[in-house]
């Protein structure tokens, strides 16, 4: 457990936080511009000295009243908005900076695997300006790993990146994610980040926790609502099957859906969905074992028997679990399970009557798009 209970003056507001966050997996930090996400990061690193409360990681007390434990004890690992590379050195001693001065006890992490990992040996030949801003930051990344840390402190790293540079970071901190076990606190604005990142949300208001909670449980919050009612659906990668045949008027060909297409399983379901970008590196796409799927709800489309004649290809078997006011009075959500997980589908009130939708009813819920983590 990470337990924060502490205070801190900030121009307009005191940052006064008093909760407990898991010390395993994701945790995003969700709120508006200037509410405090970025002082509640320094305040843990130890970097900010008017900080006064209690602050302990499993059972270590890092701040206790006045008395702060310095910050290279702390041994945490920080990925700042711009990735901060120290301009005199090369890449790759800026890539060790942190590795060299951890005691060889603690070095969990090696260079060998990091770079393996981060794909950073085309990107240690290369000077630093010759660095795109996301090459930089998985940089910075590696020099954050490479010091072993038992913490990991991620402040919007894609924000300050343009969209490709995006594509070059995000796959990176997925695999930091889900193969270091290096707990994460991570602060981001996008939506996406989150729902590709993070498995626990914690909400900030003005200086206060308002909410915390599983990723899918704080995504039915009022905060998210303006993104949509959504669902996330974990899946496994599978294999991609045999080549696709289209039949066009004039003409019939193999498609070839490797390259484009994911297969997924969805416990004893398939699905299959357009492959993000970032996929075509085949390296990422090996390494794919599972992924999210964020589904709104206005995209479920639902029907009591299986549609033959569609442009539909995802048509998943659920149960009807219960049905929820929507925003909008002419609508209804329908709660439903799939393979033991939540979906929502966004249907108009006169089509649940139609169709004499009540909870229990199995029926076909046709996925019109989604996005993929
Ligand atoms: N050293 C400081 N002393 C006093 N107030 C500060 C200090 N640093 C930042 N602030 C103020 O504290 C508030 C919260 O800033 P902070 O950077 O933590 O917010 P944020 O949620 O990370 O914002 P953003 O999403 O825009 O990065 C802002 O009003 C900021 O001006």
């Amino acid at each position: 457990m990470i337990t924060l209970n502490f205070k801190l003056p900030r121009r307009h507001f005191m940052l006064q936080v008093n909760c407990q966050l898991p010390s395993s997996g994701v945790t995003a930090i969700f709120g508006r511009s200037g509410c405090g996400k970025t002082s509640l990061l320094r305040a843990i690193a130890g970097l900010e000295p008017s900080c006064q409360g209690l602050i302990s990681f499993q059972q270590q007390h890092w701040l206790a009243g006045k008395t702060a434990i310095p910050i290279h004890q702390r041994r945490i690992g920080m990925v700042f908005q711009e990735a901060s590379l120290l301009a005199h050195l090369s890449a790759t001693d800026n890539l060790l900076y942190g590795y060299k001065r951890t005691p060889a006890a603690e070095q969990k992490l090696q260079p060998a695997q990091v770079i393996e990992m981060l794909q950073l040996a085309p990107l240690l030949a290369l000077d630093l300006e010759q660095l795109s801003g996301g090459q930089r930051q998985r940089i910075a990344l590696g020099r954050a790993l490479l010091t072993s840390p038992q913490l990991l402190l991620i402040d919007e790293p894609l924000t300050a990146l343009d969209a490709p540079s995006k594509q070059e970071i995000l796959p990176y901190l997925q695999h930091v994610a889900r193969q270091c076990q290096i707990p994460m606190l991570l602060v981001s604005h996008q939506l996406d980040d989150i729902v590709q990142l993070a498995d626990y949300i914690m909400l900030l208001e003005q200086g206060e926790v308002i909410s915390q909670g599983e990723l899918q449980q704080q995504l039915n919050l009022a905060q998210f609502a303006a993104f949509g009612a959504m669902s996330v659906l974990h899946c496994q990668v599978m294999p991609n099957p045999e080549p696709l045949h289209i039949y066009s008027h004039n003409y019939a060909h193999n498609y070839n859906q490797d390259a484009d297409l994911l297969t997924l399983q969805l416990g004893e379901q398939k699905l299959q969905v357009a492959a993000p970008l970032h996929l075509q590196n085949q390296q990422h796409k090996a390494q794919l074992k599972e992924c999210r799927l964020r589904v709104q709800a206005r995209d479920v489309a639902l029907s009591l028997a299986k549609l033959e004649h569609s442009s539909v290809s995802n048509q998943l078997t659920v149960i009807i679990t219960g049905m929820r006011d929507a925003e909008h009075p002419a609508e209804v959500l329908v709660q439903l399970m799939v393979e033991q997980q939540p979906l929502q589908a966004l249907i108009t009130k006169q089509s649940a009557k139609r169709l004499k939708l009540a909870v229990n009813m199995q029926l076909y819920a046709q996925i019109k798009a989604v996005a993929i983590h």
